[in-house]
C-alpha cells in the first residue's frame, strides 16, 4: 500500500499576527480563543483531497508548522526551515510594521546557512531581492492577513487599494479574513478556493521537483540541487 504523501507548509510572520489563531482555522474550521504563546513551532495537519474532482484526485497531509514570531528564537528557528514545500506569510492587517515586515520573513528562510538576517535583531536592515528568491526556491507562497474584524469600513477600503505589496512581488494569492469567524474559509467561498489552490500548487510543485531529479531528460527541469535530499522543497517520505 503507497503511503499518503505530505507536505511541509511555513507558516511565518510577527509575534502576534494570529498564526496559531490561523493554523487551527486552517485545520479544524474552527476559531481558537485562547491561543497560547508560541514557543520554537507548533504543528497542525490537515487532510487535504488534491485536485478534488478529478482523475488525478488523492489525499496529501499538509503539515502547518506554526513558527513563533518572538524575535527572542530568531537565531534557533532555521531549524524548522527545511524542508519547506510552501510558506504562508501572516500579517496583522491592522499593524502596517507586520506587513513590512513580511519580506524580511522571506528572507530569513531563504537564508538557509544563517547568515545575515539570523545575526540581526530585527528586520530593519533586510534587503529583499525578488528575482534571487524565486530563481533560487520556486516555493509557493500564499499571502494572509488577519483581524480584518477590526477594520472599519474606510480602513478596509483604504487598505484594499494598497494591498500587500509583497503578495504582488511575489505572484503570489492574498487572503484577508478575521480568524475569530469561523466561517472565513468555509468550503465554498472565494478565500476557501484560493487556499485549495494554494494547497494543490504546493503539492504540484513538490511533484514536479521530484519528477525532475528522477527523469533522465535534464531539460525537463534545471535545479541548483545535485540530489533531492539537498532540495529545500522535497521531504524525505
Ligand atoms: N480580533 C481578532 N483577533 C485575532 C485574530 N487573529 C488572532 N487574534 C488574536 O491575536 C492574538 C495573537 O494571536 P496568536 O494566534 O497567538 O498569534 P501568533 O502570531 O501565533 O503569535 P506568536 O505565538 O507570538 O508568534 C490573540 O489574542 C488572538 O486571539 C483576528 O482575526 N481577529
Amino acid at each position: 500500500m503507497s503511503s499518503i504523501e505530505r507536505v511541509r507548509i511555513l507558516v511565518v510572520g510577527d509575534s502576534g499576527v494570529g498564526k496559531t489563531c490561523l493554523t487551527h482555522l486552517i485545520a479544524h474550521n474552527e476559531s481558537l480563543t485562547h491561543p497560547g504563546w508560541t514557543v520554537g513551532c507548533s504543528v497542525e495537519v490537515k487532510l487535504h483531497e488534491y485536485k478534488e474532482g478529478t482523475p488525478q484526485q488523492k489525499q496529501c497531509f499538509i503539515e502547518l508548522y506554526d513558527v513563533g514570531g518572538s524575535l527572542i528564537h530568531k537565531s534557533s528557528r532555521g531549524v524548522f526551515y527545511n524542508p519547506t514545500n510552501g510558506i504562508i506569510l501572516v500579517h496583522d492587517l491592522t499593524n502596517r510594521k507586520s506587513q513590512e515586515n513580511l519580506s524580511g520573513w522571506l528572507m530569513e528562510i531563504l537564508n538557509k546557512d544563517g547568515k545575515d538576517t539570523l545575526k540581526s535583531t530585527s528586520f530593519d536592515t533586510v534587503d529583499f531581492d525578488t528575482e534571487q528568491f524565486f530563481g533560487s526556491t520556486q516555493i509557493p507562497i500564499l499571502v494572509i492577513g488577519t483581524k480584518l474584524d477590526l477594520l472599519d469600513e474606510k480602513r478596509r477600503k483604504r487598505n484594499s487599494q494598497n494591498s500587500t505589496g509583497i503578495a504582488e512581488q511575489c505572484g503570489a494569492e492574498e487572503i484577508w479574513l478575521s480568524c475569530r469567524n469561523s466561517r472565513s474559509l468555509a468550503p465554498g467561498t472565494t478565500d476557501a478556493v484560493k487556499l485549495v489552490r494554494f494547497f494543490d500548487k504546493v503539492i504540484e510543485k513538490k511533484q514536479i521537483i521530484r519528477e525532475g531529479f528522477n527523469t533522465s531528460d535534464r531539460r525537463r527541469f534545471v535545479s541548483p540541487y545535485t540530489s533531492p535530499e539537498q532540495s529545500p522543497l522535497i521531504c524525505s517520505d
